[in-house]
């Protein structure tokens, strides 16, 4: 049978040179330069697209000078019990209490009174959300015993883009509470 298929030609039996060939396979140097330009153009939308979130959300971190990971640099800025920087110069206490702050709290400025007390320092989260028209209270407060697991909690919250966290504890509620609530902003 594969004798008389072989033997008889039809007029479709063309030679193969006449065919139209297809495409020889790309080389394998292309192949991986195709490869990293789609992994590099998958990297930069993430990276814009990450980005774009949170610079939005949180303008007083471009005056950082960084992105969503600024309020890591913070710590190390209120730690030192006496440091002089106009950004931060409140004592930073051992650990007992975190607020966590959340972007786009529009209407939380709206639900608790403004201490007419005026502030004598930057309050930790004024200094946070340095933005223009971005002195607003927290909506969500970490309130924890010490060495109760607050840290790792606000840690792990800070890694939600839609997050905005202080970085350093303000322990407004028992030191700073007289400060009045221009100071906690
Ligand atoms: N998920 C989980 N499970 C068990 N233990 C945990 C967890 N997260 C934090 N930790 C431990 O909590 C301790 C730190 O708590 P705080 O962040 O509240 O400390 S601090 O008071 O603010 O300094 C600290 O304990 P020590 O290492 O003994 O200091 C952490 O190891």
């Amino acid at each position: 049978m594969g004798q008389r298929l072989s033997g008889g030609r039809s007029c479709l039996d063309v030679p193969g040179r006449f065919l139209p060939q297809p495409p020889p396979p790309p080389p394998p140097v292309r192949r991986k330069l195709a490869l990293l330009f789609a992994m590099l153009c998958i990297w930069l939308y993430m990276f814009l697209y990450s980005c774009a979130g949170s610079c939005t959300a949180a303008p007083g971190l471009l005056l950082l000078g960084s992105g969503s990971r600024a309020t890591h640099a913070q710590p190390a800025l209120v730690t030192a019990p006496n440091e002089t920087s106009p950004r931060m110069p409140f004592r930073a206490p051992p650990a007992n209490s975190l607020a966590a702050g959340k972007d786009k709290t529009v209407g939380a400025g709206s639900q608790e009174e403004q201490s007419p007390e005026a502030p004598d320092s930057p309050s930790p989260i004024s200094s946070f959300f340095s933005g223009a028209g971005s002195k607003q209270l927290p909506q969500a407060i970490i309130i924890g015993v010490k060495k109760g697991g607050t840290r790792a909690l606000l840690e792990f919250l800070r890694v939600h883009p839609d997050v905005r966290a202080v970085g350093a504890e303000p322990h407004f509620f028992d030191r700073s509470y007289h400060k009045g609530l221009a100071w906690y902003r």
